[in-house]
């Protein structure tokens, strides 16, 4: 037993010791065969042996059925009128080469089975062996089977109404079925149409002809010969047009056709050099090597190709369509290929040299640029088909390529690593008094048990038969009387666990130090968006939970009571895990002080008003510009997820990460953003119902964005955290509180009030009330940690929110339409193009900033554009049409 535990109570070792002693013998008998079984699956030499024989067997009834075509006639009788019996041991005479069973086989494929299209079990055999001997997915089996399905039914039922009377077994009896229900169903010619749309369609499907009426194109310009000097110079160089200097675009072409220089699909190809023709060259222009820029196929590049597109167009897709390549080959091929499975589509991609040389017919190796063979008009943010797109994924944190993540070192350990020791005398004396005092009320226990953790000690009853659980609840200031300790907390029963729990403070506290947590597996390892450290658990667990899934938090708590560390271990715990491309801090301090050693990181990770000097708001006027400017860009993200499609900021940033979203359409990578209050009834008090509303708005809808709220406040009454905050928060941090209301106002329950203080805490989350230690991190390790990013190079600015402007502060402001702005014109025109009278409409379609944007609005209204402004939602446009607005212009 350990030193710091009566018994033992971990779940594992309960399990452990509820079940029986194992046998090794038993246990060697059971086990042994399944691990062989298992090995013997995955074993290499397995696969080979299946391949080997499916191989066969698909080599087998190739020639069975081969031959069946030859003999059904003659073996028809026999298999169908002797029985299996006879198959096995009967001496039936057979013409099938593959004797009776041949014959039995292919009479069951063809005759009752689906005819000639039987021979599509063969490849099925084929591909299941050539995918099994090699050893990978050389074929797509699952696609395979969808396409050998249909032409079981397609070709049988084919087959079978092009032969009908016919003796042989065609379409075999599925497609004589098939072909029976159909001309009962729609009659022949129905049938024979359904057949030839159906088959049309495949192809369609399959190859996806080009139904273009070819377009009359004008004659490709010529392009330059390249004389034999140059030629021989480079390597079977291949010169796109657009990349040979002038100089050499000018020579004689007459010259250089005479010469054998071929034209190939308007890309010079420039044979072996042959040095007697040189030589009967004397008056042509010749062109040194350094004169001709050869562009490398392995460099990626867009110049057009000057020639009719079909003429090398269509060989290439015809011969690099995807399914002709297994996808080792296409993994091989590099970047050549990205192919989105949601989407379903084929995004632009970018071939360079190599595809090309696996072209069978020897094509010129020249770099090219494949365009996607079908296009959606949904998949508006798909990079335009004359933009090459670079495949290698857009890193956002490539700006600061070099910035280093915080080290460990940077923190202090403030308690020694492994838990505190309790003192065994004192856990024996508080196990004793328990069940005095329950016995002293006739209460009677079987089991106690005791978890020490870092401030708590949880003592777990298990109570006998028949006592009401109640009755100990009650209890709960006798108990704290005859332990005389502060801070006693029942939990009757244990969520889950069906024993009452007594928590118990230590004597001994011990700090949990967050370097600690930091360097935990779960932290280090964690995939989480937005991992947190928050603390220890009683049984020393480390709680870590990922705040994007929380989605906001509510911190409460008395003061001196340990909020300021918790959000500082919060802060930190982000600053160790992410990229300052990747998060963004609002950071509101009403108290000035609290956040003020996170200034040094203001290029780095914080947001900041355009405008302002200081990145950390104390203000309460600019906290309502900032809450409001938050809410924008939640408005602005949400429009940006809209036309991207996504529904959530993750969706999003890895559309964008790999290039699928325009930057020019004003597409960005989207940072998350967490705002942190530190003082949240100080803000309530100064501006009530201003503050409220943005922040409610935020709690409920900017989630899926990526914005993400930390609240606290020591003043926790229900008229600074008011229903709507509430119902918005459901993660909520307590810490120790005056009152059992304030307790219930944070956490709808009773309990805070009898935490110990100094980060002594309760988080509910996820439906659980779990009570925690707050990791510790001090002040001067903060520092050391904002000074260690700070330090570093970061953006040129704090990461700017858009500009709010208060309607308070335009109110009544006349515009003079005399002095409107140079883009008032073509702003009247997108919004009555659109019919959407939206301020981000503008800042996106015209690449404006909030400010601008809003005043061009303000201008329309006066011009009698647009209605008033109507608070989140759109403006009406009152001018309908380009006529009605051109009137308007003109009278201006
Ligand atoms: N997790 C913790 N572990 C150990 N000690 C702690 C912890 N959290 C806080 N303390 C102790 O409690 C003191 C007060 O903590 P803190 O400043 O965070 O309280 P607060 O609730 O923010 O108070 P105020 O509201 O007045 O700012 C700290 O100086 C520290 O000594």
């Amino acid at each position: 037993m350990s030193k710091n535990k009566l018994k033992t109570e971990k779940p594992e070792s309960k399990k452990a010791k509820a079940a029986p002693a194992p046998n090794p013998e038993v246990l060697k008998k059971d086990k042994e065969p399944e691990v062989k079984v298992k090995e013997l699956v995955k074993d290499e030499r397995t696969h080979k042996v299946m391949g080997v024989f499916f191989l066969l067997l698909s080599l087998y009834c190739f020639i069975a059925f081969t031959s069946y075509i030859f003999s059904w006639e003659e073996d028809f009788d026999k298999v169908n009128r002797y029985s299996t019996k006879e198959l096995f041991f009967g001496d039936v005479k057979v013409d099938n080469l593959l004797g009776r069973l041949g014959a039995y086989v292919s009479h069951g494929f063809f005759y009752k089975g689906f005819g000639v299209a039987s021979y599509l079990f063969c490849y099925f055999f084929f591909l299941l062996g050539v995918n099994f001997i090699v050893g990978r997915r050389v074929f797509r089996v699952w696609r395979n089977v969808k396409y050998i399905l249909f032409g079981l039914l397609f070709i049988s039922m084919t087959m079978s109404f092009l032969s009908f009377g016919a003796e042989f077994p065609w379409g075999g009896a599925v497609g004589n079925a098939l072909n029976k229900w159909g001309t009962g169903f729609v009659g022949k010619t129905g049938t024979a149409l359904f057949l030839l749309v159906t088959g049309l369609a495949w192809l369609i499907w399959k190859f996806n002809f080009d139904f273009k009426w070819p377009e009359r194109k004008p004659k490709p310009p010529k392009p330059a010969p390249v004389p034999m000097a140059a030629a021989t110079a480079t390597a079977a160089p291949v010169v796109p047009p657009a990349a040979v200097p002038e100089k050499v675009q000018q020579s004689p072409i007459a010259a250089a056709k005479g010469n054998g220089l071929k034209e190939d699909g308007g890309v010079m190809v420039i044979p072996p050099g042959d040095p007697e023709e040189e030589e009967e060259l004397p008056a042509m222009h010749l062109v040194e090597k350094e004169d001709i820029t050869v562009i490398p196929a392995h460099i990626p590049h867009t110049v057009p190709l000057a020639m009719p597109e079909p003429e090398i167009m269509a060989p290439v897709i015809e011969e690099e369509d995807e399914e002709d390549y297994t996808d080792e080959e296409l993994e091989a091929a590099g970047p050549m290929l990205y192919i989105d499975d949601k989407l379903e589509k084929p995004q632009e991609l970018e071939i360079n040299q190599e595809p090309v040389a696996r072209k069978k017919n020897n094509a010129p190796e020249v770099a090219f640029e494949i365009k996607p063979t079908y296009n959606d008009e949904e998949e508006e943010e798909v990079t335009p088909v004359h933009t090459a797109v670079s495949v290698d994924p857009f890193d956002p944190a490539l700006d600061l390529s070099n910035y280093k993540y915080p080290g460990l070192d940077l923190l202090a350990n403030h308690s020694a690593d492994k838990v505190i020791v309790q003192d065994t005398g004192e856990l024996e004396k508080n196990k004793n008094q328990i069940i005095d005092t329950l016995k002293n009320y006739d209460i009677s226990i079987q089991k106690i048990s005791a978890t020490v953790g870092p401030t708590v000690t949880l003592y777990e009853i298990v109570p006998a038969a028949g006592v009401r659980i109640s009755r100990i609840k009650n209890l709960e200031d006798d108990i704290a009387l005859s332990l005389s300790a502060l801070g006693i907390r029942i939990i009757a029963p244990i969520p889950g666990k069906g024993t009452i729990g007594i928590e118990v403070p230590n004597v001994k506290k011990s700090i949990v130090s967050l370097k600690n947590l930091l360097a935990s597996e779960k932290f280090q390892n964690s995939t989480m968006d937005l991992p947190i450290a928050i603390g220890k658990k009683i049984d020393n667990e480390n709680f870590i939970a990922d705040l994007a899934k929380m989605p906001h938090l509510l911190m409460a708590g008395a003061t001196g009571q340990g909020k300021s560390v918790g959000i500082n271990t919060l802060l930190v715990s982000l600053l160790y895990k992410k990229h300052p491309s990747q998060l963004k801090f609002v950071l509101v301090d009403p108290k000035k002080v609290e956040l003020s050693l996170y200034k040094l990181i203001e290029k780095h990770f914080l947001a900041k008003l355009p405008g302002e000097d200081d990145a950390i708001i104390t203000d309460t006027k600019k906290v309502i510009h900032t809450l409001n400017a938050l809410c924008i860009e939640m408005d602005l993200r949400y429009d940006l997820l809209k036309e991207a499609g996504t529904r959530n900021i993750k969706e999003y940033n890895s559309k964008f990460t790999q290039r699928r979203l325009n930057p020019q359409k004003g597409h960005r990578y989207l940072p998350f953003i967490v705002l942190v209050v530190d003082e949240f009834a100080d803000l309530i008090m100064t501006a009530g119902k201003e503050v409220e509303m943005p922040i409610a708005r935020l709690a409920q809808l900017a989630r899926a964005v990526g914005i993400h709220l930390i609240i606290a406040t020591q003043r926790p009454s229900v008229n600074i955290i008011t229903g709507t905050i509430k119902a918005n928060f459901p993660a909520r941090i307590a810490f120790k509180v005056s009152s059992k209301i304030d307790s219930r106002t944070i956490l709808d329950i009773g309990g805070a009030e009898q935490l110990i203080g100094q980060g002594d805490m309760l988080v509910s989350f996820n439906g659980e009330l779990v009570r925690l230690q707050c990791a510790f991190v001090d002040t001067p390790e903060v520092e050391s940690v904002a000074e260690f990013i700070g330090n570093q190079k970061g953006y040129p600015d704090a990461f700017l929110l858009p500009e709010y402007v208060d309607d308070k502060d335009t109110e009544g402001r006349e515009f003079s339409l005399a002095d409107r702005d140079p883009l008032f014109e073509e702003a009247a025109q997108v919004i009555v193009q659109t019919q959407q009278g939206s301020t981000s409409l503008l800042q996106r379609r015209m690449k404006l900033g909030y400010n601008r944007a809003g005043r061009l609005m303000d201008q329309l209204e006066a011009a009698g554009i647009v209605g008033p402004n109507m608070g989140s939602k759109a403006r009406e446009v009152l001018v309908k049409s380009d006529m009605e607005l051109q009137e308007i212009l003109d009278t201006l």
